[in-house]
């Protein structure tokens, strides 16, 4: 049963779903403006047949209210079941040639059945007889244990791999897990750590917009400030049996500042209003001998694709309404009031990003609302004309088997390529830490030249990422190194005069300008070339998928995450990183949570495929001589016994 949820908050478990395991909050969706609705837009409050709750939470007394929407194999559950009894028909050139082999067979069998009629009628034996001799022929010609055979491969693979904890919805995959070429990765939770070490937090005064100097152990700041206040309290995280669940990053930005959660069974709760979910507390006293209390109010929760996420919350003695908003830093940039940003402000987000470190921006700013007005606050009106606190900057260690897993895929010709939401620095700096890009290679950067574009003419410039410091550049012609306005043509011409090893790297802003408005040829190039692929929605991975795909690469896509679920559908073979046994997100599952198993993928992939290859020519072999031994037998009057046969 799909459910679009009207009343109260519910805790869910959507791995099965998006192969997620971080549980999701699920709000009532708002009356307050008139909107169609629209399951995709509106995944934040519906609940999903198939999906576990987790808690549900209410106010006084009014339990969870849902509607029910779909039943069914319309629902989520339904779906699960669907693609796994009738998986999505892979293209793969193999099965079109089998098909085309069985034809050519038909073709056979049909000339000689036409051959049996005439010579039996020829030779005048009963109607009967002919019948049974010529469709005896058919049988022999087309085996009819063929299919059969085929898939013998393939369950032995797909048992092996279960073995090796890699789940399959979408056996047919398998085959074509055997000819991949090309891999794409996710960053965050596939080739780094989920499980992200805080570093330090850069924050700014705000009196004079300058960065203070970093705060590596936040829970020693012993006074309230917004800082403080967007840290403990701009999150969604949530209590489950005494333990802190929520997305990995904003527990260990909570944790660091040692401040308590406490949820609304709490009386405590009702001293900012009945509707307040979640209370954070200070880890010390102010004068007054209490400790601090924020309530959470509002939130709007974490999107990949706008890439923030905000709360609006009250501190216990204040009457105004506090907005704090944590995302990607561009973005938050983008809806900071300008005034609040430091001069600096990109030089430290690029000191950071630059040595692989996840940063995220922090802003606040003050409601002076009344509480009816501030529930109707949409996001949009929310999250505008922010100050900028200040950056978090968080460690982004590789997972071990990382970097082994992809010098085993580069050794064996399979490309691999990122693609991220995450920052273009900071994915770069991991690119070339993992082994993907290689310390000698260059890597040209593609942006938007926003000075000489026009609204929908845009125009590209390059250049060269800068180079880690023990490489040197000087084989690069001195010409070549600033940036440079770009066309489709001179692309090809740039990648060509270069003669070291090249990788592009661009944004998803870049690459849906250049699908929009640049000829398909030039796309192909960043096709071709393209490692690093940074800042990309979720709809733009995906579109990344199929335009590897259009140039006849075998794509693979392993991930972990609700923003990788579209990519993983579009591949030819989608490995979701998950602890659980299946997901709709994709044909497999890795329950360990590494990318090691992609070789082995590939290995089985390889072996059911070339069992496949061999059943084909054996079977093909048989029956084609068997065809001909009778035929002959057919022609010389005579015809095998039993025994002969066998
Ligand atoms: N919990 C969060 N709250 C606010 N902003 C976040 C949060 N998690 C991530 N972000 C910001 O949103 C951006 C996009 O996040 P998204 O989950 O799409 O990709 P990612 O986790 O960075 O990388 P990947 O696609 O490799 O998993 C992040 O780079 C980060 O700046």
């Amino acid at each position: 049963m799909t459910i679009d949820q009207l009343k109260g908050n519910v805790i869910v478990n959507e791995s099965m779903l998006t192969g997620e395991s971080v549980p999701v909050t699920k709000t009532p969706i708002s009356t307050e403006h008139d909107e169609f609705f629209d399951v995709k837009q509106h995944g934040k409050h519906i609940l999903y047949g198939g999906t576990n709750v987790i808690q549900t939470r209410f106010y006084n007394g009014a339990l969870v209210k849902a509607m029910v929407i779909r039943t069914g194999f319309l629902t989520s559950k339904g779906e699960l079941v669907r693609s796994i009894l009738f998986p999505k028909p892979v293209d793969f050139q193999f099965n079109r040639h089998i098909y085309r082999f069985i034809h050519c067979l038909a073709v056979i069998a049909l000339c000689g059945f036409v051959y049996t009629v005439i010579l039996k009628m020829s030779r005048e034996v009963p109607f009967k007889n002919i019948i049974i001799k010529a469709i005896d022929l058919i049988t022999i010609i087309i085996p009819p244990a063929l299919p059969a055979a085929m898939t013998v491969g393939v369950v032995y693979a797909q048992s092996r791999l279960k073995k090796q904890e890699i789940f399959c919805i979408s056996p047919r995959s398998i085959n074509i897990s055997g000819c991949l070429n090309c891999i794409c990765f996710d960053k965050t939770g596939t080739l780094t750590e989920d499980d992200l070490s805080f570093s330090q937090i850069l924050p700014v005064n705000l009196d004079t917009v300058t960065y203070e100097l970093p705060i590596e152990n936040p829970s020693s700041l012993k006074t309230y400030n917004k800082l403080i206040g967007c840290l403990t309290t701009c999150h969604s995280l949530t209590l489950i049996d005494s333990k802190l669940i929520g997305d990995p990053l904003d527990q260990k930005m909570f944790e660091a500042t040692n401040w308590s959660l406490e949820e609304p069974e709490i009386n405590d709760t009702n001293k900012f209003d009945l509707l307040a979910p979640t209370v954070v507390k200070s880890n010390y006293q102010n004068i007054e001998n209490e400790n601090v209390e924020i309530g959470i109010l509002k939130q709007f929760q974490f999107s990949s694709s706008l890439q923030r996420m905000s709360v609006i919350t009250r501190k216990l003695d204040d009457q105004n309404y506090v907005v704090f908003t944590k995302g990607a830093p561009e973005t938050i940039f983008s809806l900071c009031d300008q005034n609040s940003l430091p001069k600096d402000v990109y030089d430290r987000l690029h000191e950071f990003t630059e040595k692989g470190y996840r940063v995220l921006a922090l802003a606040t700013r003050d409601l002076h609302l009344s509480f009816v007005k501030m529930q109707k606050l949409s996001r949009e009106e929310t999250e505008k004309d922010l100050i900028f606190l200040g950056l978090l900057v968080m460690g982004n260690m590789l997972k071990p088997e990382t970097k082994d897993v992809i010098n085993v895929l580069k050794q064996a010709n399979i490309r691999p390529v990122m693609v991220t939401g995450d920052n273009m620095l900071t994915a770069l700096s991991v690119s070339r830490e993992c082994d993907m890009i290689n310390s000698n290679d260059q890597v040209i950067l593609l942006e938007i030249d926003e000075e000489n574009s026009l609204p929908n003419h845009h125009r590209l410039k390059w250049k060269f990422a800068s180079q880690p410091s023990h490489v040197n550049s000087t084989s690069i012609k001195k010409d070549q190194m600033p940036l440079h306005n770009l066309d489709s043509n001179n692309l090809n011409e740039i990648c060509l005069s270069i003669e070291k090893d090249l990788h592009i790297a661009i944004t998803g802003k870049t690459f849906s300008i250049i699908r929009d408005e640049f000829p398909e040829s030039f796309l192909e190039q960043i096709a071709i070339r393209g490692t690093v692929f940074a800042r990309m929605s979720p709809d733009q991975k995906q579109q990344l998928i199929e335009l590897l795909q259009s140039v006849d690469y075998y794509v693979g896509m392993c991930g972990d995450g609700a923003n990788d679920c579209g990519a993983l559908k579009a591949a030819h073979a989608g490995v979701s990183l998950s602890e659980t046994e299946a997901s709709v997100a994709s044909p497999f599952t890795s329950k360990k949570p590494n990318i090691s198993c992609i070789p082995k993928l590939i290995q089985e992939g390889r072996a059911s495929l070339v069992t496949a290859f061999g059943i084909l020519k054996y079977m093909a072999c048989y029956s084609l001589t068997q065809f001909l031994s009778v035929i002959i037998l057919y022609t010389v009057r005579n015809n095998s016994f039993k025994y002969q046969i066998l």
